[in-house]
């Protein structure tokens, strides 16, 4: 059985997520998230989801106690060898694993002869004896036992023979999977190709896996060594989650496996195509910004930004792209700043759905003031809205929805009668829309806010729309800071509403003037998206 496995070119795709995944500094997944990822999992098509460990917390416990139902992949509980003293029969973590709804159980053991001595205190022997025991146990309660062979590799150089001895004591208690473990991490991928080849050698008879660990920036390096090497199951987390620096990146290996070798995995074109959106589900369960530099699923994967590339890719994208995008869900994307050229401005344009000329005079000159901008400080490349302001003004594209003619902002700091510090705003902006003048006054939580609530007092009975629009986000970045306290600002601001979400940027030596005009194109952007095409038409 596992001679045929090693053999074929089938890959097995373990998912760590939910347990090693749980183990990340930060990371508190609720039953809830498990039962969603678990199932965006099995849709991707892994062959085991590895749930979480039954009898550690509450949580796990929830999760193994009403298990999602998964179509293809098989759910795994996790657990450690029994305790020294204790039987099988007797042990409170072997029996939170029989217990748990899952048919697969995965055993972690001490393989490296220095854990044995320093972390268990216990004889050699008597961990060999742990381990089969253990595997023999579960082998006889569940359709599948793995050993995950904790610090193999550590162990395999420090002391080989013992290293393999408790590989040999699971193989023969009937695990199915011995998973060959990169634990602290420090393995590289040369030695990781020598040892698998080692443990193929001393046990022809085994299936090998492999999990490692991302310290040294190798985990899916050592991974695909392995695989090449003889192992047939990898296991690794989604977005590379992980204890300390993660585990090997699933969804880095996947496509890799899919696209690029000719070992065959259970993901399917279909469901590689869900990839980039399983990776964001996960941040998005996480409450964290997805990686934009993640290769394959993140959003700067397929953006290109260098003149050069982007004139290429307009002739054919694969002047400067590995795959297509959309194999993974990604997509391609044209990125606008000082390294633009003509190019990169037409492309951007066609993205934005404006018809423009190539030789028309306009674009040259748009390169230009994209060029000065960000000179000035103004970066396009992350506020596409106020890019496409600046477009099509040049173009006569947006109409004058009003003009701000001033504002003034006071900050007050005060003890009150009741001795609690109290902090308030106050904003006050003249502008005129649809030829009238207005004056309105508006109080706010800091400067930003009070004057964001006085342009819409101003402007909400012309234009009732930016009702449904909000502030999600503000940055400031100081760009100058050998000017002190005199230094240029950036400020960009991330709005949303029925329009989805978008980015404007404002820059000035005045942080409450920088955020004044990313504010204004802000609402700009908004009134020309809702098909606003003159002033003053609410
Ligand atoms: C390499 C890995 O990533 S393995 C997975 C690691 N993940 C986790 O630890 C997360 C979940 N863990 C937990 O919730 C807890 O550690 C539990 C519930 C499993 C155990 O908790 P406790 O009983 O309080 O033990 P604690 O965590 O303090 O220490 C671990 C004990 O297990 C022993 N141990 C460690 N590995 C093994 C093993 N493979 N087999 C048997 N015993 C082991 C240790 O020697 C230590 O024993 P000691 O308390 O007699 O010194
Ligand atoms: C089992 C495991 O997570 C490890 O050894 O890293």
């Amino acid at each position: 059985m596992s001679a045929s496995i090693r053999e074929s070119r089938r890959v097995y795709l373990f998912d760590s997520t939910l347990r090693d995944g749980a183990q990340t500094q930060g990371v508190d997944f609720t039953a809830a998230d498990k039962l969603a990822l678990a199932g965006a999992l099995d849709r991707l098509g892994v062959d085991y989801v590895e749930g979480g460990w039954p009898g550690a917390n509450p949580t796990d416990d929830a999760f193994f106690a009403e298990p999602p139902h998964l179509e293809t992949a098989k759910l795994v509980a996790f657990g450690m060898t029994r305790r020294p003293g204790r039987s099988v029969q007797n042990d409170p973590g072997l029996a939170a694993l029989v217990q748990a709804k899952a048919p697969v159980a995965c055993i972690v053991g001490k393989t490296w002869d220095f854990h044995v001595d320093v972390a268990l205190e216990i004889p050699r022997a008597e961990n060999l004896a742990l381990i089969g025991d253990s595997l023999a146990y579960m082998a006889s309660q569940k359709s599948e036992a793995h050993f995950d062979a904790e610090h193999f590799f550590d162990g395999f150089k420090a002391n080989r023979d013992y290293a393999l001895a408790c590989l040999a004591a699971a193989q023969e208690a009937g695990a199915r999977w011995l998973v060959l473990c990169d634990t602290n991490g420090g393995t590289l991928p040369h030695e990781v190709s020598e040892i698998v080849t080692a443990v193929q050698a001393a046990l022809p008879e085994a299936a090998l896996g492999i999990h490692c660990h991302d310290d040294t920036d190798n985990a899916v390096a050592n991974s695909l060594a392995a695989v090449r090497a003889g192992a047939r199951q990898v296991q690794g987390t989604l977005n590379g989650l992980g204890e300390r620096c993660g585990n090997a990146n699933l969804c880095a290996l996947i496509p890799t496996f899919a696209l690029k070798t000719d070992y065959e995995v259970g993901v399917d074109a279909p469901r590689l195509a869900q990839l980039t959106s399983v990776s964001r589900l996960l941040d998005e369960r996480l409450n964290r910004p997805a990686d934009p530099a993640a290769a394959y699923v993140g959003a700067r994967a397929f953006a290109h930004k260098g003149g050069l590339h982007v004139s290429a890719v307009a002739k054919d994208p694969r002047t400067y792209e590995h795959i297509e995008p959309g194999l993974v869900g990604n997509e391609r994307h044209i990125v606008v700043s000082d390294q633009a050229g003509r190019s990169n401005i037409l492309a951007r344009f066609s993205e934005i759905g404006l018809e423009v000329d190539a030789d028309d005079p306009k674009v040259a000159a748009l390169v230009e003031e994209v060029k000065a901008r960000e000179f000035q400080g103004f970066a396009y490349d992350g506020a596409e809205a106020s890019f496409e302001l600046l477009a099509r003004r040049a173009l006569g594209q947006v109409p004058d929805y009003f003009e701000l003619q001033r504002f003034r902002v006071m900050d007050d700091r005060r003890w009150n009668a009741r001795g609690e510090l109290v902090t308030e705003s106050e904003a006050t902006v003249t502008l005129e829309v649809a030829g009238r003048q207005m004056m309105t006054v508006s109080n706010g939580n800091g400067p930003v806010d009070a004057l964001d609530k006085a342009l819409r007092k101003a402007l909400l009975p012309t234009y009732p729309q930016l009702e449904s629009m909000r502030l999600t986000d503000y940055k400031v970045r100081i760009l100058t800071p050998q000017a002190g306290t005199e230094a240029v600002t950036r400020v960009m601001i991330e709005s949303a509403g029925r329009n989805g979400r978008w980015t404007t940027v404002g820059v000035s030596t005045n942080v409450i003037d920088a955020s004044c005009k990313a504010l204004i194109d802000s609402i700009f952007w908004k009134l020309r998206r809702e098909g606003l095409k003159e002033p003053g038409v609410g």
